[in-house]
């Protein structure tokens, strides 16, 4: 069945319908007649903006191995409802997935699911080892098609598996998502950032040149393979300074920021409540500022939500104990509009949010401009809503919310993946 989409905004732009046709893909103008002909469903979007289906190029879907905390289902439903039509899955299950089959098996979930495209993220190396690398050539050559890979959790701290794994990844255009922290410098107990807050609460820290060093290594080993390196969750300025720099060489690394990085600060430890409890560790308002302004400027080309559900019984404990991550899909889109000042326009969300991470995954099918012949993943949004965050209204299977009893700004109301209805008036369809 074909759809239109009424009265939406185009990325804040003047007001158009869309079309989807009955193969899924957005068509300029409806057939003549087709509009009233039956088999053709309506979807009113008067007063919405239209974007781009969104693009998270970092999230943990937790199966197989943790079905309890979340699972490519439950993901999906949590993604679809925060506007996303395309989540790239981190490899750090159980198993990891550091095989073509086992990237396969999520792919086919994610197909299974069929409200998101879930697309595997590879692991770097076997186990998340750090040592020996993960099949790599087999995962992208594989139906699951993997392009991005990552350690996350980890770092890929031995500069010469990094190296090699730059590589490797070159030959099929692929790209390593580097968890940047240098072991060395960030102790095995470290649960927060270091600095004044940390000392005074007693708590062992991170610092930001943990994060920074490794950044700075990986341009450089970028620049000397001429291959592909991002940068997950950037949360520090020295390392959005080495990030322009780089760009600046013509060296080929990307950038991604989450939104708890663009507004939550250290300050929140004091409360000791593990919910804040997250890797990388929030930082100070200066960090926050730079980050915020990288984005807006390019720096940082996109936003990743790092959707890091935890089962209770892992994050209910002493601050020191608790489980690193929080929830971050369902939210994603209304934190950034939150944070994000009015020069930061329609366009420039869906810049962040779809066109960027969609070229950083190489994602096929997520052209992220809504022009004709892309397939028909629309997101609309109401830009004047304000909500207030319910940690129990979230379809995900945890509750680890940073955002919960926030009021943020502007809400997604429907999604549409690929010409189908996935949510509706914020929820479920
Ligand atoms: N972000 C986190 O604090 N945790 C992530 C791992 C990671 O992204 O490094 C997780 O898997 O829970
Ligand atoms: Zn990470
Ligand atoms: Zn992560």
């Amino acid at each position: 069945m074909s759809l239109v989409i009424t009265g939406a905004s185009l990325m804040g732009g003047p007001r158009k319908d869309l079309y989807v046709d009955d193969a899924g893909r957005l068509v300029g103008e409806l057939p003549a007649g087709a509009g009233r002909s039956r088999g053709v469903e309506t979807l009113d979007a008067d007063g919405l903006v239209a974007l781009p289906g969104l693009v998270d190029l970092h999230t943990h879907l937790r199966e197989p191995g943790r079905e309890d905390a979340e699972t490519v289902l439950t993901g999906s439903r949590a993604a679809a409802v925060g506007g996303y039509t395309a989540v790239l899955a981190m490899a750090n299950t159980t198993p990891v997935t550091d095989t073509a089959e086992a990237a396969i098996r999520v792919w086919e979930l994610g197909r299974e699911a069929g409200l998101v495209d879930v697309v595997p993220v590879g692991a770097v190396t076997k186990g998340l080892a750090g040592e020996e690398l993960a099949e790599l050539g087999l995962m992208a050559r594989s139906r699951a098609r993997v392009r991005v890979f990552s350690d996350d959790g980890r770092c890929v701290h031995d500069a010469r598996v990094m190296r090699r794994a730059l590589e490797y990844v070159k030959a099929f255009g692929g790209v390593v998502s580097q968890h940047a922290q240098e072991p060395t410098l960030a102790g095995p107990a470290a649960c927060c950032h270091e600095g004044e807050v940390s000392g005074r609460l007693g708590l062992p820290g991170w610092p930001g040149i943990a994060e920074e060093v490794i950044v700075a290594r990986d341009v450089m080993l970028a620049r000397h393979t001429g291959s592909r390196v991002h940068v997950a969750h950037v949360s520090t300025a020295g390392s959005v300074e080495v990030v322009r720099w780089a760009k600046a060489q013509g060296i080929d690394v990307t950038a991604e920021v989450t939104p708890h990085h663009l507004l939550l600060t250290t300050d929140l430890l004091t409360t000791f409540d593990p919910t804040y409890k997250v890797n990388p560790p929030l930082r100070p308002e200066e960090d926050v500022k730079v980050l915020r302004e990288a984005l807006a400027d390019g720096t940082i080309d996109a936003v990743a939500t790092d959707h890091a559900p935890h089962a209770r019984h892992d994050k209910e404990h002493a601050f020191v104990d608790a489980a690193f991550g929080m929830l971050g899909l369902e939210t994603a889109l209304s934190v950034v509009r939150t944070v994000m000042d009015e020069t930061f326009t329609w366009a420039d969300v869906a810049r962040v949010m779809s066109q960027s991470p969609a070229r950083i995954a190489r994602l096929d099918g997520h052209g992220g401009t809504l022009s004709p012949g892309e397939p028909g993943h629309v997101t609309l949004v109401d830009p004047t809503a304000s909500v207030t965050v319910d940690r129990d209204d979230s379809v995900s299977l945890s509750r680890n919310n940073p955002w919960h009893g926030r009021s943020l700004t502007s809400k997604v109301v429907h999604t549409v993946y690929g010409g189908r209805v996935t949510v509706r008036d914020g929820a479920l369809a």
